[in-house]
């Protein structure tokens, strides 16, 4: 379906407008829950997911039958200041292994049953080193923010947004920052891999690209402009898509958070329908979560990105709603209930 803004603008206006989790759906999952055959709260935090994702579904005893794995691709100027581990060429070479089925991400879609698509976005035309002035025009960034909107599948019942992005995590440590203030270190990590004076030229970099772009970054969508990439632009659309089918959203790493962060920074509540499938192993996650007020589902040490994470939450929610749509009541059991 066509993305309903074509401006900076008519995004923030829809994100405004954009609706809540169905109340009466909820209140009837969370009774339901209370007549299950266990102790209460003993299934923990799975009974406060599968509640949660009955709301947004608007059924008290949902199914979660068609997740949707969505992988954006770009590729950052800012990587001719030697910010990664690997050449920018890996972004373009990992996309064709995606559609050859042998990354990570392939596997993780087949184990969980979801759909998955990929989208390269412009590889050849990387975005603008953000050291020097703003990554993208206003054109770039709502072309991107569109192409995430209209890559969500309304009948998909679960969306996890993943990425490839060779360079990124200097181009989310830099959205973080100007999002939440802070050095540019306490946001900086070592990505794929960088040593230590790989790490140091990050860090610098993201610094340089705060003080270039501070006077035009007026806003959360104008930072995201100055010092985003097009695969993080267009996640935060497919997020934002996701809430407008009221379909809930995991989100994986440090790059997918830091495209959330825009949306909670440009709405409050934006992310509501969205959960943390993961905290990764690059050094400022866990500082993003907090900042964005998300527990993570899991914390295995992954760092890979491309939905990862997130994929490997899809079987703790698909989990979670079997136990709240499957079980028997203590009526229906004949089990006493105390
Ligand atoms: O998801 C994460 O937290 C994560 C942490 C470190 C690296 N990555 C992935 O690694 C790439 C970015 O790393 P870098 O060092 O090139 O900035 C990009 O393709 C991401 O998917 C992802
Ligand atoms: C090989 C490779 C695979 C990736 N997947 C996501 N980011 C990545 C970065 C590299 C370098």
């Amino acid at each position: 379906m066509p993305a309903p803004f074509t401006t900076l603008t008519e995004f923030q206006d829809c994100l405004v407008g954009l609706p809540d989790m169905d109340g009466e759906a909820n209140a009837a999952a969370n009774d339901r829950n209370s007549q299950l055959t266990k102790p209460p709260g003993a299934l923990g935090r799975l009974e406060d997911l599968a509640i949660w994702y009955a709301g947004w579904r608007g059924q008290a005893r949902p199914t979660l039958m068609a997740p949707q794995i969505l992988i954006f691709a770009g590729n950052h100027g800012v990587t001719a200041q030697g910010v990664s581990a690997f050449p920018a060429e890996v972004t373009a070479q990992m996309v064709a292994n995606f559609e050859h089925g042998g990354a990570a991400i392939n596997q993780l879609a087949k184990t969980f049953g979801a759909t998955m698509q990929v989208h390269a976005l412009e590889l050849d035309r990387p975005t603008q080193d953000f050291t020097q002035g703003p990554a993208m025009s206003e054109a770039d960034v709502v072309d991107a923010l569109r192409a995430g909107w209209e890559a969500v599948d309304p009948g998909a019942d679960l969306v996890v947004t993943g990425e490839m992005g060779i360079g990124n995590t200097t181009s989310a440590a830099a959205i973080a920052a100007a999002l939440y203030g802070g050095d540019a270190a306490d946001w900086t990590g070592r990505g794929t891999g960088v040593d230590d004076a790989g790490l140091a030229r990050k860090t610098a970099a993201v610094a340089a690209g705060l003080v270039r772009n501070a006077a035009d970054m007026t806003s959360a969508l104008e930072v995201l402009r100055c010092l985003g990439g097009r695969e993080i632009a267009a996640m935060a659309g497919a997020i934002a898509a996701a809430r407008f089918h009221r379909i809930p959203v995991i989100l994986d790493g440090f790059i997918c958070c830091a495209a959330a962060a825009v949306l909670a920074k440009s709405s409050n509540g934006a992310l509501d329908h969205a959960v943390a499938g993961h905290q990764s192993a690059e050094g400022a996650h866990a500082r993003l979560l907090e900042a964005l007020d998300k527990q993570p589902i899991l914390s295995m040490g992954l760092r890979l990105g491309e939905g990862s994470g997130a994929a490997l939450a899809i079987g703790v929610m698909q989990a979670a709603v079997a136990c709240l749509s499957g079980m028997a009541t203590f009526a229906e059991a004949g089990v006493s209930d105390g």
